[in-house]
Parts: structure tokens; C-alpha cells; sequence
């Protein structure tokens, strides 16, 4: 590990949250968002298929819970660039001992904090401040064809949203909520 990244916590098997090194002077700072050495060293198999960027403009926005069904399962480096948001990502590995269960941390520009999500999640976020930019580095290509979805507000999942939730996407809105016998995802 080059030392640019320090591993936090460990809340779920493969599940690692990071804080980024800063390297600061009288200009400012560098601070490295991504690694391949050091990101292979942590569990992130194949390439950057690719970096997306959203930004979202209303505090108390929900994006997610989305997910890629294998053969198109995708690890995910996700951080804040700017402003803060409450992340979420919930394990839908069939047979895991965490299956079903979820997780949430904040990340934000000024915690220097990023998520490393393995394939076998889904993942979503809610923003506390207007503005925020999110980047998120994909282990796999994007395939709307294999775009799983689960609802936000489903009571199997009961996460608990810090703050009303302001905007949702049609898409979003309209993921069922989970049939009791849902298998998960088999990776
Ligand atoms: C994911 C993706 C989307 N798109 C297009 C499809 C739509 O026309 C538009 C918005 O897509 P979507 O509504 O799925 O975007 P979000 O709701 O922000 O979804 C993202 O947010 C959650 C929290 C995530 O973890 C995913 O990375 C990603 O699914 O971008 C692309 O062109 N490439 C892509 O990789």
C-alpha cells in the first residue's frame, strides 16, 4: 500500500471505508482519488471501466439503491468532492452473513472520506447540503440491462435517512419493495 490511503473501518466482509491522504502546502493540497496498486491490494478486481460524476442540486435528495446484476457486478470507489452526503450501501450477496443488512457512514469534502464498495451491493446516498458533486470510479462497464434497483423507503431495509427526503428520481421511485424470498445477488 503506498500509504495514500488509510483503511477506517471494515463494517462488512470486502467493505472498507477510506480516508485519502492529504498532501498540503501554502497552495492548498493534493490528495490521490484513485490507486490501481493500492485499490488491487484492497479487493478491487479487473479495471476502471468508468468515472462518472453527479451533482445534485437539492439537499435531501435520494440517489439509489442501485445495483448491476453479474455478469455485470461492479465494485464501486465512491467519494464527495463537495458538500456531504449520508452514504448507504446495502449487502444483497445471496449467502452472505450480512445479507440484507446495510451500512452508513458520511462522507463528505472535508472528512476526506471514500467508500469502497465491492460488487454484491447496492448503493445510494442522501445529500444534507445543497450542491454536492459525487465522483465514483466502476469496476465494470455500465449495462442498463443489468440495472438493479431497490426502493429507498422499503421497510425490509428500514435505513434510516437523516433528513426528509427532498427529490427522487421516477426510477428510483418506482424499485418494488422486496419480495421476502428475494435471492440476492450471486457473484
Ligand atoms: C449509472 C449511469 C447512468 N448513465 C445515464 C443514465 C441516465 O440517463 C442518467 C442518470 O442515470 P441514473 O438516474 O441511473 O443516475 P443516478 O440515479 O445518479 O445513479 C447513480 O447513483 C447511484 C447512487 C449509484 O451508485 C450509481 O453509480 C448510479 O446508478 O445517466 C450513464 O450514462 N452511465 C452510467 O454509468
Amino acid at each position: 500500500m503506498s500509504g495514500r490511503f488509510e483503511i477506517v473501518q471494515e463494517p462488512m466482509e470486502g467493505l472498507k471505508l477510506l480516508r485519502r491522504k492529504r498532501f498540503g502546502d501554502e497552495r492548498g493540497y493534493l490528495s490521490r482519488l484513485f490507486d490501481a496498486e493500492d485499490m488491487s491490494d484492497l479487493g478491487w478486481r479487473g479495471g476502471v471501466f468508468q468515472i462518472n460524476e453527479t451533482v445534485t442540486k437539492r439537499a435531501g435528495t435520494v440517489r439509489g439503491m442501485h445495483y448491476q446484476h453479474p455478469p455485470f457486478a461492479e465494485a464501486k470507489l465512491v467519494t464527495c468532492l463537495a458538500g456531504r452526503v449520508e452514504d448507504v450501501v446495502v449487502d444483497i450477496r445471496a449467502g452472505s452473513p450480512t445479507f440484507l443488512k446495510h451500512f452508513s457512514v458520511e462522507l463528505s469534502d472535508d472528512n476526506a472520506l471514500s467508500l469502497l464498495i465491492p460488487e454484491g451491493f447496492a448503493h445510494g446516498f442522501q445529500t444534507r447540503v445543497d450542491d454536492v458533486r459525487m465522483i465514483y470510479a466502476h469496476s465494470a462497464p455500465y449495462r442498463p440491462e443489468a440495472e438493479g434497483g431497490l426502493h429507498p423507503l422499503d421497510p425490509a431495509l428500514a435505513i434510516a435517512w437523516p433528513i426528509a427526503i427532498e427529490a427522487l428520481s421516477d426510477r428510483d421511485r418506482s424499485h418494488a419493495p422486496l419480495e421476502f424470498d428475494f435471492p440476492g445477488v450471486v457473484l
